[in-house]
């Protein structure tokens, strides 16, 4: 018998429980990485993986793993789980839900079904966001090895501390402790929420991820010369907000102008020094950049930052440009998008292929392991906001089909490569 939705009604109240761990004052949940937030919520679930009678470990960069041993000596890993970090006032959904469900879909299977065949672990990764240093997928990155645990230094946060710091503060980075990287995972299966409109429009339960968009995402400093508003003619001022405002403007114009599906973003700014009666010295902005043509996306990055550059020049504003994310849009397992088909077709519950314009971890995880995703709906399609929600039965049937997925690949002695 099917493991089924009405085995998950813990679900919301783990997650409940979660939300719970943020930085004080709200709105929204902020859990940004190697803060108290981040390292209870952390222990909160390693005490919970616990109880649920699964082998814990944290890896050296603080990703925590559950582990459910399989019968099969040798047999690669089947993985499940998502990230644990929010953006800055987020919701309670992103991250969380694919770790609660995961962890509560391989009980459930312990319970049922007992010995799996191959492993089955449930992760909690550290860093997905990239929301408090200029980085991101620092957890599953540290596991495929697109970054080593070295990256850290030189990365520093809003208020100059070092990732590296900020990561031995929080009692990790030590060589006794397991490296991150990993080369024995078979297979994994990420589940989350939608964060856009497409399966409620569409009425569908499930959303199949077929592909991840393409990223890029740049920090750009702009600087001119602070002076006095009042005594400081039009002429004479080399004002580091105005030319950032223009910047801005070309850039929306731009994405118009690309149109779907290019999207590019200004999420961040910072004017120095940020008072109303001096012409602001220096400004410090972000660009996100996404398109699901890598061609197209690195065309259009180019494009402007070249815009950026003659801005700033026209304006006497020296510019200096970091780049810090550069990922390709990338195709999730084919095969493993069938099995997820299968067994939501199999439970009686609709679904869709979809692409994501959302970054996932399993982008990462996809260069080491066949790698897909399931979505359920997000309401209103709102994410990255304390607005964000799913209804529960909708979080509960998420959670079902991938306790099905997983007992498919887990607990059958073929299917994997
Ligand atoms: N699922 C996410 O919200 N991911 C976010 N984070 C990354 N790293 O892409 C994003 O901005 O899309
Ligand atoms: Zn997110
Ligand atoms: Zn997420």
């Amino acid at each position: 018998m099917d493991i089924g939705a009405d085995d998950f009604a813990e679900l919301s109240p783990l997650l409940e429980e979660l939300a719970g761990f943020s930085e004080s004052g709200g709105p929204g949940v902020t859990r940004l990485l190697y803060t108290k937030a981040w390292l209870d919520a952390q222990m909160f679930l390693a005490e919970r993986m616990r109880s649920c009678g699964l082998e814990v470990r944290f890896d050296r960069v603080g990703n925590l793993y559950g582990r459910l041993a399989g019968s099969m000596p040798g047999a690669s890993v089947v993985l499940t789980g998502s990230h644990i970090d929010t953006v800055r006032a987020g919701g309670r959904f992103d991250g969380a839900y694919g770790i609660a469900a995961g962890l509560l879909a391989v009980a459930r299977l312990k319970e049922v079904y007992g010995t799996p065949v191959r492993p089955l672990e449930v992760v909690s990764f550290c860093e997905e966001e990239g929301s408090r240093f200029p980085l991101a997928y620092w957890g599953s990155g540290n596991v495929s090895g697109m970054y080593a645990e070295r990256d850290g230094s030189g990365i520093f946060d809003h208020e100059g501390i070092s990732l590296e710091e900020a990561m031995r503060e929080a009692g990790f980075g030590l060589s006794s402790q397991p490296d991150s990287r990993r080369s024995d995972i078979g297979a994994f299966v990420e589940l989350h929420i939608e964060q856009g409109v497409v399966l409620e429009r569409m009425g569908r339960r499930i959303g199949l991820v077929e592909s991840i968009v393409g990223q890029r995402r740049y920090s750009l400093t702009l600087s001119g010369k602070p002076n006095h508003a009042g005594t400081t003619p039009m002429k004479m001022r080399r004002d580091a907000l105005a030319g950032a405002a223009e910047i801005m403007l070309e850039l929306e114009e731009r994405a118009w102008h690309a149109g779907d599906p290019l999207v590019a973003t200004v999420g961040r700014i910072e004017a120095t020094p940020n008072t109303p009666n001096v012409i602001a010295g220096e400004v410090r902005f972000t660009l996100d950049i996404r398109h699901d043509d890598e061609l197209e996306l690195e065309r259009f990055s180019q494009g402007v930052l070249d815009a950026s550059r003659f801005i700033a020049e026209s304006r006497q504003l020296t510019l200096d440009i970091r780049s810090w994310l550069q990922t390709a849009p990338v195709q999730m397992d084919s095969q493993l998008v069938k099995v997820l088909q299968g067994v939501s077709a199999g439970m009686g519950i609709t679904s869709r292929r979809m692409a994501s314009g959302a970054g996932h971890d399993a982008q990462v995880l996809a260069g080491i392991c066949p790698s897909a995703m399931l979505f359920v709906q997000s309401r209103d399609g709102i994410s990255h906001s304390p607005e964000e929600y799913t209804m529960p039965e909708h979080l509960q049937e998420g959670a079902a089909v991938l306790a099905n997925c997983l007992r498919q690949l887990a607990y059958g002695e073929e299917g994997l490569r």
